[in-house]
């Protein structure tokens, strides 16, 4: 299945979910067995009648290939095991010992258009290098499609990061969860799409692929005030204010005030004012095209310590210092890109997903740590993560998502809702925009995206 709303987990989580299940009776041959069961249905889909070569590794992710040959052979597929290794013990060694198929070593096997790779999962433990990359090297280029056991072999599962060769996949079937790794570093590339079968596991996770929301329509009795006045700091470059303000207008608000020395608005819906009323805003954008000199300086410093829900995107992130927004008594959404976080928070370590964590809980704001996988953090620990369309990496993109999120914020007064519904309409509405979009083609894509969650 698709992976949204699944957990996601570091590798010390996902081995503790693992012996729990073991402490209530689950053997861990059954498991294997249901995570086989699981592969061989993805792989089947996959190769759609088509050869397939099943690589095998030493450990539980070899056993997991073993059992899976198994299956797909006795459902009538073509499969050969290429092994590594060979000193299997426990489960892995049960299901290597099941198979009766044909097996050669990793180096000798033969190229096939479908690859199923269980080399090594969550327990790699030093580079791919040598044979083995070579051998990967071989069988990748001459294959269509790879599918990946539970992560591509040679990404390390928490960070993403490949100090040796990956076995670069297709598709990836992560197992009873998704594992960080495949959110970042180069597991972003090397996972390809993204499946998790939840092999009978419960896992509870506070950190999940963002889901689809639930938006609430207005009441029978809203008017435009309790729907909620978004406003729009404009600045040196007015064109990304513009640009905020008009996703804000068709995120859903009520009202759209837009402040700027430039008059012009975007909509006639939007409103031009000199100054926005503090005590109307249910929530105000500062930041996109603000500038950074010392009037932009003294907005931001005004806003900052004002009673205000706030979103700061853009130059005004570059304005604001962490101890100073962890004392805003009102709620705050930042929405760095990731040079913007490094300046702020410094720079994100191997695992974006802890940084951005630990930025929201040093900032007691909700952190949208935008990239090609987007992480939305908040103070108290939870976390959603999603990964955009990649046509959304064009200027002023991120000035709409900054207006959907305020639009959201005075929708809902609740900020870590209103950060999950921005980036998921910004991510649905890049989708219905097409290839090639350019940021002022998303705004009117926000309604229909909005639609599909009523
Ligand atoms: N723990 C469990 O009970 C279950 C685990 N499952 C599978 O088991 C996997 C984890 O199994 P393991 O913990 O056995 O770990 P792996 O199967 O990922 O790999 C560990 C083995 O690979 C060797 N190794 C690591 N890096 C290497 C390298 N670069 N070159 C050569 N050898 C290397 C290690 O010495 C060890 O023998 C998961 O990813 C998943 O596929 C599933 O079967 C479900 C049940
Ligand atoms: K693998």
């Amino acid at each position: 299945m698709r992976a949204t709303d699944a957990p996601i987990l570091t590798a010390a989580e996902m081995r503790a979910v693992e012996a729990a299940c073991f402490a209530r009776g689950t053997s861990q041959a059954e498991l294997m067995e249901c995570a086989a069961a699981a592969v061989a249905r993805e792989a089947a889909r996959f190769a759609r009648g088509r050869s397939i070569l099943v690589l095998g590794g030493p450990g539980n992710n070899g056993g997991d290939a073993f059992a899976a040959a198994r299956l797909l052979a006795a459902a009538g597929h073509d499969v050969t095991v290429g092994a590594l290794g060979g000193r299997w013990s426990g489960a892995a060694e049960a299901m290597q010992a099941a198979w009766r198929g044909p097996t050669v070593d990793l180096a000798d096997a033969p190229a096939q258009p479908v690859v199923v790779d269980g080399l090594f999962g969550i327990g790699l433990s030093r580079p791919i290098e040598g044979e083995v990359a070579t051998a990967i090297a071989r069988l990748r280029a001459a294959a269509g499609f790879v599918l990946a056991i539970d992560i591509a072999s040679g990404l390390d599962a928490d960070t993403g990061a490949a100090a040796g060769a990956v076995l670069r996949a297709d598709a990836t079937l992560a197992l009873g969860a998704v594992k960080r790794g495949h959110l970042q570093g180069e597991g972003v590339a090397a996972t390809g799409a993204l499946l998790v079968d939840p092999i009978g596991l419960a896992v509870r996770s506070e950190v999940r692929m963002l889901a689809q929301p639930r938006i609430a329509p207005p009441g029978s009795d809203d008017h435009k005030y309790t729907r909620g006045l978004v406003g729009v700091v404009g600045g040196a470059m007015p064109g990304a204010a513009r640009l905020a303000a008009t996703a804000a207008a068709r995120g859903g608000s009520g009202y759209v005030v837009l402040a700027s020395a430039d008059a012009r608005v975007p909509l006639d819906a939007v409103v031009h004012r000199e100054e926005i009323d503090p005590d109307r805003a249910a929530a105000v954008l500062v930041g996109p095209g603000l500038g950074r000199d010392d009037k932009a300086r003294r907005t931001c410093e005004q806003w900052l310590t004002s009673n205000c829900a706030l979103v700061i995107d853009g130059d005004a992130l570059a304005l604001v210092d962490v101890d100073s927004l962890a004392r805003r008594p009102a709620p705050t959404i930042l929405t760095p890109h990731a040079g913007e976080f490094a300046r702020l928070f410094g720079p994100p370590a191997g695992d974006r997903i802890a940084a951005a964590l630990e930025a929201a809980r040093r900032s007691k704001a909700i952190v949208v740590l935008k990239g090609a996988a987007t992480v939305i953090a908040a103070p108290d620990g939870s976390a959603r993560v999603v990964q955009p369309p990649a046509w959304l990496s064009t200027a002023g993109t991120g000035d709409v998502l900054a207006g959907l999120v305020a639009a959201r914020l005075a929708a809902t007064r609740a900020p870590m809702r209103a950060a999950c519904e921005a980036v998921w309409l910004h991510a649905r509405a890049a989708r219905l925009a097409g290839p090639a979009l350019v940021a002022d083609d998303l705004p009117m894509h926000i309604p229909h995206a909005i639609a599909e969650c009523l």
